[in-house]
Order: C-alpha cells, then structure tokens, then sequence
C-alpha cells in the first residue's frame, strides 16, 4: 500500500496535466488536481455538452488536440469505447517524446485497441470508486482508493508520476496498490459484472419482484431490498462484516449465515467462473467492442426494458419526499 508520506518526489510539480473529458471521473480529476495545487486544462469536443460546467468551475478547456501538444500528462477519462477513436484521430498525432499517457481504467490497452508509442510513459491511476464519490471524498478531506500501474516507463520515473498524482487525487489518503493493467482490467471488469452493478442490481429486484409478487406493498418492498441497501453497506464500509453484524439483530445474524448461501449457491458461484473466464479470454471485450460498433441494440434494449421495473416508479416517488444525504 501507498499512502501520503511515501511520496517524496513532486515529479508533477509545474507540469500540465490535461484531462480529456469532463464526465464521472473527468470532472472529478480535473477539480481534485487543480485544488492540490496542479497546472490542470480540460480537453473537450468543439460542442461538449461539459464545456460550461468546466468552465464555470474556472477550468481552463481547450480540444483535444491542442491538450495533447500542450501538456506533459495526458489523462485519458473518455468512455472506453470512444477511446479508440479519439486516440487514432486526435491523440496519436501529437504525442511527443517524455510526455505520460494516463488511463483510470486498463482496457483499451489491455486489450490492444491502443498501442502507444515507445517514447511515452504509459501508467494508470485507477479509482476504485464512482467519479463522484472520488469529488465528494476529496472535497470532505478524504478520497477514494486507487490502483497505480506502470504499462510503459519511458523516462524511469513512470511510477512516481502516477503516485504523485495519485497524491493528488486524493487517494492516496486512503492508500493505492500496485498492479498491472492486466489485474486492474480483468479484477474491474468482474466486480462490476458479478458483484458491484450486475450482481447487486439483480439481487435487489429478485427480491424486491418476489415481495410483490407475494402481496406486499411495493414501497415496502423498495425499503426493505434497495433503500436499505445502502445503510447495510455503510456498515460493511466503515467496519466489514464484522461491524454489519454487530449492528444487526441476532435473529438477522442467523437468516444471513442459514440462508445466504442458498441464495448465492454454488451454481452461482460457478457462473461467476464462467463470467471471469470470458473476461480473460476477451469474449466480453469482443462482444463490448461488437456491440458498439452495431450502434448498441442489447445495451439500448435493456436500458429501455429497466426503466419500465416497477422498482423505478416506486422509487421516484418515495425519494421525491426523502432528504437524502448527497442531494444537492
Ligand atoms: N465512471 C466511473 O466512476 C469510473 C470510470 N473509470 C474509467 O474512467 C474513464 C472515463 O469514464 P467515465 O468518467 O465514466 O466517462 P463519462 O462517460 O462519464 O464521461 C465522458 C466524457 O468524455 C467526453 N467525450 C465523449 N466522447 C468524446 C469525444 N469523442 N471527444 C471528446 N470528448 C468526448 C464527454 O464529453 P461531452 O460532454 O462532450 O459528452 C464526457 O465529458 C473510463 O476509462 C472508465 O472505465 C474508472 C473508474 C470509475
Ligand atoms: C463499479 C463500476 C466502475 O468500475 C467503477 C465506478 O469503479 C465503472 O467502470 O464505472
Ligand atoms: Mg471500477
Ligand atoms: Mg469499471
């Protein structure tokens, strides 16, 4: 682990760092490094629907062409499957010896659609949390953790630039581990399949469908399988499981340890196998990479079909009455 106090070097001092793009993460980058002191500009498309946010937050926005032949760090925080793109038609070009190419995620390289040249460091610096989160940590004097990987070290001090902006971020207050792009991408693309967005959003609507299938009102329903989600998480966050289950009644602690793992049984555990071995094998990647160059028909479909869950309507209405912690 890294924290604060191992670095040392202020290799990015006097630097400028360019973010390309202004969305999630990109926004969260760009504010979090400009406050800690760094010389940030924010490269946009000529219509960029975040061109008046960034500059109202007294960022400096340029395209992205004239970021890349302008700054010494080049942070790329564009959708994976636009990266491609963009690299090809406006990064490639004006890519000069000694400058850094920087992803928060690993899979544009890690799966060959980017291949840089041999005179630039390539490294990641990888939040392991939603871009908003890693704003609103920061800006509370805490931050998200994050994963640092070295793909190309061109200058020999690839890895102190990436803890140093790591530092920068903020999460190096709550630590960075060191991986490779391989880890980063296969370990990312798994948890948010299996576990953090496909594994959870499924458990809370079999849940939330099989109470109101049985007659239970469906605002009980949504407590009880997805508001409350969020308060046990909490408790699994500040305190692992431990502290969950301290928190919980005992008669709780006794349904989790019986039935559990009838819900998640071993047909699950095996499915989840088959889903990391397609990550590994780049199925997932093909199919990802096929699926927007058809303009998206799965993707649409479903998008469409979910907000049609009765889960939505219920839940609009209940949080309209709710002051939430995180509402602006
Ligand atoms: N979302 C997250 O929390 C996390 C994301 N990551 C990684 O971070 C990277 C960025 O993801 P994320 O923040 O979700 O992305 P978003 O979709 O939130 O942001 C996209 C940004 O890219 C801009 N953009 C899109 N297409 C183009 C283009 N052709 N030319 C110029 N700008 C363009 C958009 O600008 P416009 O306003 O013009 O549409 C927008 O500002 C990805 O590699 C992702 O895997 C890693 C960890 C977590
Ligand atoms: C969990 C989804 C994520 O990997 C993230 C916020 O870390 C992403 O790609 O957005
Ligand atoms: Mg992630
Ligand atoms: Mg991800």
């Amino acid at each position: 682990m890294y924290y604060e106090n191992d670095v040392q070097a202020d290799v990015l001092k006097g630097k400028k760092i360019a973010i390309l793009g202004y969305g999630s993460q990109g926004h969260a980058h760009a504010l979090n490094l400009k406050e800690s002191g760094l010389d940030v500009l924010v490269g946009l498309r000529e219509d960029s629907n975040s061109r008046s946010k960034a500059l109202e937050s007294g960022l400096t926005v340029k395209s992205v062409d004239d970021c890349v032949k302008e700054a010494d760090v080049v942070m790329v925080l564009l959708p994976d499957e636009k990266q491609k793109e963009v690299y090809d038609s406006q990064i490639e070009k004006n890519l000069k010896p000694g400058q850094s190419l920087v992803f928060a995620h690993g899979f544009n390289i890690h799966y060959k659609q980017i291949v840089p040249p041999e005179f630039v460091d390539v490294f990641m610096v990888a939040p392991k949390g939603p871009g908003h989160l890693v704003r609103r940590t920061y800006e509370k004097g805490s931050g998200v953790p994050a994963l640092i990987a070295v793909h190309q070290d061109y200058s020999s001090n690839a890895k102190d630039k990436a803890l140093a902006y790591a530092k920068a971020l903020g999460s190096l207050r709550v630590g960075a581990i060191e991986t490779s792009f391989k880890e980063e991408t296969e370990t990312d693309l798994f948890g948010e399949q299996a576990v953090l967005c496909g594994g959870v959003t499924e458990l809370i609507k079999a849940g939330f469908d099989t109470l109101v299938e049985a007659g239970y009102q469906s605002e009980i329903a949504y407590f009880e399988c997805l508001h409350e989600m969020k308060l046990i998480v909490d408790l699994l966050y500040e305190g692992g499981f431990e502290k969950m289950r301290y928190s919980i009644s005992d008669t709780a602690e006794y349904g989790d340890y019986r039935v559990g793992r009838r819900i998640v049984n071993q047909e699950v555990r095996n499915e989840m196998k088959k889903v990391l071995s397609e990550i590994q094998d780049a199925t997932f990647a093909n199919q990802w990479i096929e699926e927007n160059r058809t303009g998206r028909p799965f993707y649409n479909q479903v998008k469409a079909d979910e907000l049609k869950h009765p889960i939505v309507n219920t839940g609009k209405s209940l949080r309209t009455m709710m002051k939430l912690e995180g509402d602006k």
